[in-house]
């Protein structure tokens, strides 16, 4: 399996060489060269296999030789042994044809475990082959990094720079960041949002001067891993719910379009989904895209569901990437544009194109606290403001009542403590096994928010390729 950017000028690398690189020299995002797939009876085969099991025949088309079938699932065993669910990711019916994925049985509470807790492995078991120091530069509106962090801390061979945005993430996310002790992790919290913060990231793989002494990766959605592991709970939970037999409708709790995207190429690879539903909060530039061709930024609104609160979402361009018939040429151009303008208006072929699959809703604040409470007085669940985001797109975008709707739980209810309160009067204590967050020690520099700032913090404390 060779991989391309979307950008069209970068050389094409294999799964190996992708996983490392993180995002495409040229600026672009990798993709597959062509989406595998699979026949509607190895899809039924898939019915009643483990999660592990899952992971490695879905997996197993994108790692092409980088890894054998069974060093594959060796990883993920490593990987997805450490969820406290035996399931790893359980499917809970709510009402009727509504249900709940809950990916958050991970280390740190969240969906980002499924892929960085694999990640982690990758890149340990990619350089264990080469002679090189990698320097992971990472951008969290508060879930990836501590999912990063716990996936990395301590490896030799990998430091970790973790850039967030300072004060927009809750206390329970920065907590998990700035209290992991390890010389590798590297804390920095930024003035500015998310955006700001991503921006600098994929400025770094582009400043000559950090990649001549440094080989830089990602641990956001940008790397190809990331979003391949998350094609896995697809395939779990529409097998279980009778796929490829019956179409299943996905709603997803949207931010950096990384999530919903794996959704789509699950989708590419056969698997009959219904509808992926985009759900954003009042950020809502994916809904304005989709909905009305309007992909233009505007300021960032600090909001309950603070890990969607994101405007520049860096998965689209992977889509668009699709939308124009995989050219790269085109896909460069027009990103070059909206970099210029921060304003992107979607062709009607192109909107409608991706209407035949994806469909958006936005969901304002009242919204969301009445899923909260929809959920607790009606399951007796307790959900976070994302997955009630994600639950009230799906109880309010007019889908087919006969078709199944999977809502992806994104995070554990404990990680936002005071918004579940304020909506259900109900405070979630935080599990045992993140033990006491509260009483270690945090640990962060805190700087401007401008590039050569946080430019200059990275190039004292990383360790050069050649280590
Ligand atoms: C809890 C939670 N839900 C949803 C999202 C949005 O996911 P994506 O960025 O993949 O669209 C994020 C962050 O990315 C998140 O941390
Ligand atoms: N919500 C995310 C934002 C970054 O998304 P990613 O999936 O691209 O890493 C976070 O928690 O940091």
């Amino acid at each position: 399996m060779e991989y391309i950017s979307t950008r069209g000028a970068a050389s094409p690398l294999n799964f190996e060489q992708v996983t490392l690189a993180g995002l495409a020299g040229d600026g672009g995002l990798y993709v597959p060269q062509s989406w595998p797939s699979f026949s509607p009876a190895e899809i039924a085969d898939m019915a009643g296999l483990s999660y592990v099991e899952t992971a490695v025949r879905v997996m197993l088309p994108f790692v092409g030789d980088a890894l054998d079938e069974t060093e594959l699932r060796d990883i993920c065993e490593q990987a997805y042994g450490r969820f406290s669910h035996a399931a790893v990711t359980p499917l809970v019916q709510l009402d009727g044809q509504q249900w709940l994925l809950e990916l958050f049985h991970g280390p740190t509470l969240a969906f980002k475990d499924v892929a960085l807790q694999l990640l982690g492995l990758l890149f340990e078991k990619f350089l264990a082959r080469q002679d090189k120091h990698l320097t992971v530069v990472g951008a969290t509106s508060g879930d990836t990094g501590s999912a990063a962090i716990d996936a990395l801390a301590g490896r030799d061979k990998v430091d970790i720079f973790m850039l967030h945005p300072d004060g927009r993430i809750s206390d329970v996310q920065r907590r998990q960041m700035t209290t992991v002790r390890a010389p590798n992790v590297h804390n920095i919290a930024i003035d500015g949002s998310f955006d700001d913060a991503q921006a600098m990231v994929k400025r770094m793989f582009a400043d000559q001067e950090v990649t001549n002494r440094f080989s830089i990766s990602a641990v956001n959605s940008i790397n190809w891993a990331r979003l391949m592991a998350q094609v896995v709970y697809y395939f779990y939970a529409a097998s279980q719910l009778g796929a490829p037999h019956r179409k299943v409708a996905f709603s997803v709790p949207t931010g950096n379009f990384g999530d919903v995207f794996a959704g789509y190429v699950a989708s590419k690879m056969g698997l009959p989904i219904e509808q992926l539903i985009v759900a954003t909060n009042v950020n809502d530039i994916l809904h304005r895209a989709l909905s009305a061709g309007d992909y233009s930024t505007g300021t960032v609104t600090p909001t309950a569901a603070p890990s969607m609160d994101i405007q520049v979402s860096s998965n689209f361009e992977r889509l668009l990437f699709d939308l124009e018939g995989r050219d790269g040429a085109k896909t460069a151009a027009r990103m070059a544009a909206f970099e210029k303008s921060h304003n992107m208006q979607l062709e009607p072929a192109m909107r409608e194109a991706a209407s035949s699959i994806f469909t958006s809703h936005r969901v304002d604040p009242d919204d969301m606290s009445i899923a909260m409470r929809w959920a607790q007085d009606r399951a007796g669940h307790v959900i976070d403001p994302h997955s009630a985001i994600g639950l009230s797109a799906a109880q309010n975008v007019g889908l087919d009542p006969a078709v199944p709707v999977v809502t992806l739980a994104t995070a554990h209810p404990a990680k936002f403590p005071d918004a579940v309160e304020r909506a259900t009067g109900i405070r979630p204590a935080l599990p045992r096994r993140v033990g006491d967050l509260f009483d270690r020690e945090e640990n962060y520099t805190k700087l401007p928010g401008t590039y050569d700032a946080v430019k200059s913090f990275i190039m004292s404390n990383a360790t050069p390729s050649d280590g």
